[in-house]
């Protein structure tokens, strides 16, 4: 799905808001930050869901709408992501949210390893909290949950967000209503959903925390789908859920005993919530949180997060890498695949350009920034304290990490246009993905057109199928960033976010001498 909605619709103008860069993208929407026009420090995220968009792929306007009135019900938990204000226009419905400034969750998980436990703990108590309050105030089944879904705060706190699949399972005379319809994500979704004619909505919503827990601990899904005819599924329903090999390994045994009791295929012998609050994983203390479970030391997580985040860019990695896939190029199971009839070239991005690039550090001003008066000095120490710079390097993770705010897969680099997209373009074609050749060419066509401070972002769009054969897209946007280095920011729109990582990681293998790692 190729989207340019600027191109489509103009923005509506919101009163009191003044809108700033865009923070992220999906399938339907893009969402910008924003702040008070009476109060700068004030800042807002605003998402703008294109509605002719939605009704082509089959979504109602009062489908999106309900979203909407769903989520601002239930905002009244820390761990919920708040909804400010919307409204209706031509074709936009736009929806003024809290700004979740540490960006998304999938982002800061290491595919194949997953976070530090601790970390996974207090996100799973942060979830269970949210979860909790969703059913036993609300009466409402998210029934999407999964790391996608998932935004931090910029101290690093857990927001669940995106209620685009939520229902009311509780009636106001406190019955429960059945649900039977087939929704959800696959490997995310409990098995009554697939193989029950009626189920409990907020019974599957316990199923999908615990896929989300396997997720945190291991970096992977257990399964593709729960179905018999998925190998891993039907393994571990064989072994009445005994596992003890493969990605299950790497689970200790009192977070492993937790997980089993919530990937219960039998709905009615699922953990409860108020059971799982008794779980000494939810009852013991995060060393970096107080005691209403909110996170007292985002320096302290931001180190935790980066312990697991590792991007090599050894010459024993490289070699490797070279040996083993890249050179082989062998297509079904081990790297992602073309899809033959799109072939994307180099583009000015319009839509997000702003000249220099204004970083989200920038807009909220991270520690570090703030009190820097030297602009060299002040560049660097950006560069150097961003998480996204500290994931490549080997050695101590320097003071002064924190929550990076926007997306994890991206690196700087030092390099001259003439080397970068020639380099970006060959590892690109090597993994299957379609791109025009010539697009050093092409920027310089573009930059003849523009401005030369105008020119940037510059992207290439990604669309492909990873190696279990889904949807994967995205782009790689280049923009001019501090010191006069350029940003390469892989953004993903949808599919697998894990893939996502496992292709960022690998172009930046083979673009290892583009990388600036300080
Ligand atoms: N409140 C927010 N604060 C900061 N960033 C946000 C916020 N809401 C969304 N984003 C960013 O925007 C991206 C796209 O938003 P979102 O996933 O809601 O769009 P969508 O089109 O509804 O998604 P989908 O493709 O799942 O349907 C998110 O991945 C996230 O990076």
């Amino acid at each position: 799905m190729s989207i340019n909605f600027s191109q489509r619709s103009p923005l509506p103008k919101i009163k009191n808001l003044v809108l700033g860069e865009t923070v992220g993208q999906g399938s339907f929407a893009f969402v910008k930050a924003a702040c008070l026009e009476s109060n700068p420090e004030t800042v807002v995220a605003v998402k703008f869901v294109h509605l002719p968009t939605c009704v082509k792929h089959g979504l109602s306007e009062k489908d999106a709408i309900q979203e909407v009135v769903i989520q601002s019900k239930c905002s009244d938990h820390l761990n919920i992501l708040k909804v400010i204000d919307c409204n209706v226009t031509k074709n936009f419905l736009w929806i003024a949210m809290e700004m979740a400034g540490g960006g998304d969750l999938f982002d800061k998980i290491e595919p194949d390893v997953g976070v530090d436990a601790e970390v996974a703990q207090f996100y799973f108590k942060q979830l269970i909290s949210a979860v909790t309050y969703l059913h036993e105030k609300c009466g409402i089944a998210h029934r999407d949950i999964k790391p996608e879904n998932i935004l931090l705060d910029s101290d690093g706190n857990l927001k669940l967000a995106d209620f685009g699949l939520a229902s009311q399972f509780r009636r106001k005379d406190g019955t429960k209503r059945l649900s039977s319809d087939t929704r959800g994500s696959l490997p995310y979704m409990a098995p009554e959903i697939l193989h029950s004619r009626n189920y409990h909505a907020d019974l599957t919503d316990i199923w999908s925390c615990g896929v989300l827990v396997f997720v945190l601990l291991t970096g992977e899904t257990p399964w593709e789908q729960p179905s018999r005819d998925d190998d891993q599924f039907r393994e571990f329903s064989e072994n009445c859920g005994n596992m003890v090999s493969g990605p299950w390994n790497k689970i200790s045994l009192t977070q492993l005993n937790l997980v089993r009791k919530m990937l219960q295929p039998d709905p009615r012998k699922r953990v409860t919530l108020s059971e799982l609050r008794t779980h000494v994983w939810y009852t013991s203390l995060v060393s970096f949180s107080d005691e209403g479970g909110r996170c007292n030391d985002p320096q302290l997580l931001s180190q935790k997060l980066l312990s697991k985040l590792h991007v090599s860019l050894s010459d024993d990695a490289y070699t490797q890498f070279m040996k083993d896939d890249f050179c082989l190029k062998i297509p079904t199971h081990t790297s992602t695949q073309p899809i033959q009839s799109e072939i994307a070239d180099l583009r000015h991005d319009s839509f997000c350009a702003s000249g220099r690039l204004a970083t989200q550090h920038e807009f909220f001003g991270q520690p570090g920034s703030r009190q820097a008066s030297n602009p060299d000095t002040e560049w660097t120490q950006q560069v150097h304290v961003d998480m996204a710079t500290q994931q490549f390097q080997v050695n101590s993770i320097p003071e002064g990490a924190f929550i990076s705010t926007s997306v994890l897969t991206k690196f700087y680099s030092h390099r001259e246009m003439s080397s970068i997209l020639p380099m970006l373009e060959y590892a690109l074609r090597n993994f299957s993905i379609p791109v025009k050749t010539g697009s050093y060419e092409t920027f310089l066509e573009l930059r003849d057109s523009h401005k030369l401070e105008d020119v940037f972002p510059v992207t290439i769009q990604i669309k492909t199928m990873d190696r279990k054969g889904w949807f994967l897209s995205g782009n790689v946007s280049l923009s001019n960033a501090y010191g006069g280095l350029v940003l390469i920011s892989f953004n993903r729109r949808s599919g697998d976010p894990l893939e996502w990582r496992r292709l960022f990681k690998k172009v930046s293998l083979v673009c290892r001498e583009l990388v600036y790692v300080p």
